[in-house]
């Protein structure tokens, strides 16, 4: 089976992309990408709706084994049904995570760890935004818990399996919101003060911090590391938008991504051969990019890791 779904697809740079310009979307080199993953293990975050199926969807039709991780099993095998009709892999299957409590980051690391043989592309895509204060099980702010610090502690917990699987991915899924974030290490949990919209840019410009620091720490390892923007999608991660910014979005549907197209850069950095000499950077629209100064600080990256490290009660080193 061939699959090509870098080629022919016309990608909008999303509203919160800061351009409003369609671009073809397609590999740095221009090639479609027929890359086959027979024998690989996918396993994905959030992988029931949104960006996350639409990745499992594309990579199961290359043939991996794909396990999604997600925190409703009952989506999650409704989703693990319509992708093995739809891919006609059978080698899909849903295992119970939530992200927004560390005793269930440890129950499935345990499962995955016991149960695989190798992880051989981690893609922490799962997320939830601006939603109202909340705090995870552990006491973190919901999504400073959920999109960082759950996924910080899974692939702890996940990469002696990811190393001995090398060559290997992991791939984070950040957001170009992170320009409007800072890592607010006197609060990172919000609790003087609350703002929805920071504490979701805190929590992306965590994941491309991470993304630096890991991909530092893995050199001469095998496992690469990218973060990347999906593009402005269409998906449920704006279910807690007011009504207005709702509407704003379906009027101008025209500048945003349905979830196929909003998958498709972190389909690129799963299986685009050009960027297995790559490790650290970040990608939109199937394309290195700069990310923001902040997201650049080796001293912020290297402060949020040991801080990181305190709150979900590692040592990794
Ligand atoms: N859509 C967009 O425009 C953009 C999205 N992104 C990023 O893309 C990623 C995917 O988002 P998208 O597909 O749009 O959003 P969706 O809301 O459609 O999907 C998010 C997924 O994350 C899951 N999730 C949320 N909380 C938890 C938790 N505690 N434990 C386990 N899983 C959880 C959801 O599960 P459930 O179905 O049970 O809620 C769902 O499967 C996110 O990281 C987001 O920040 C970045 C920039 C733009
Ligand atoms: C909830 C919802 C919608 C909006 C989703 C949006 C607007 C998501 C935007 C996410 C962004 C920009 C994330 C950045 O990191 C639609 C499609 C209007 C349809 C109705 C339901």
């Amino acid at each position: 089976m061939t699959c090509r779904v870098l080629d022919g697809l016309w990608f909008v740079q999303g509203i919160a992309g800061g351009s409003a310009s369609r671009v073809k979307a397609s590999s740095p080199t221009g090639r479609s990408s027929d890359i086959r993953l027979d024998g690989k293990t996918v396993l994905l975050t959030g992988g029931n709706t949104g960006i996350g199926k639409e990745t499992a969807r594309d990579l199961a039709k290359r043939g991996a084994r794909i396990i999604i991780a997600c925190r409703d099993m009952e989506k999650g095998t409704a989703a693990v049904k319509e992708l093995v009709e739809d891919s006609g892999n059978e080698s899909i299957i849903v295992k119970k995570l939530d992200l927004a409590d560390t005793k269930s980051i440890r129950e499935f690391a345990a499962q995955i760890n016991d149960g695989e043989e190798q992880i051989n592309i981690l893609i922490n895509n799962a997320g939830v935004m601006m939603c109202p204060y909340s705090k995870t099980a552990d006491g973190f702010e919901m999504q400073f818990g959920v999109n960082h610090l759950g996924h910080f502690l899974l692939t702890y917990l996940l990469l002696d399996l990811v190393k001995r699987s090398s060559p290997a991915r992991i791939i984070n899924v950040s957001s170009t919101a992170h320009k409007m974030g800072s890592i607010n290490f006197k609060d990172l949990n919000s609790e003087q003060s609350y703002s929805s919209i920071k504490a979701y840019g805190q929590s992306k410009l965590a994941n491309i911090l991470f993304t630096k620091e890991l991909a530092k720490k893995l050199e001469g390892t095998g496992v690469t590391v990218y973060s990347l923007h999906p593009g402005a999608v269409r998906t449920e991660l704006g279910r807690h938008l007011n009504v207005v910014i709702r509407a704003s979005f379906k009027l101008f549907h025209f500048f945003t991504k349905s979830p196929t197209e909003g998958a498709q850069t972190s389909i690129y950095c799963a299986v685009a051969p050009e960027l297995e000499t790559k490790t650290g950077q970040y990608y939109s629209d199937c394309a290195q990019v700069d990310c923001s100064r902040a997201a650049s600080n080796e001293e912020t990256a290297k402060k949020l890791w040991d801080v990181s490290c305190k709150m979900v009660g590692i040592d990794w080193q």
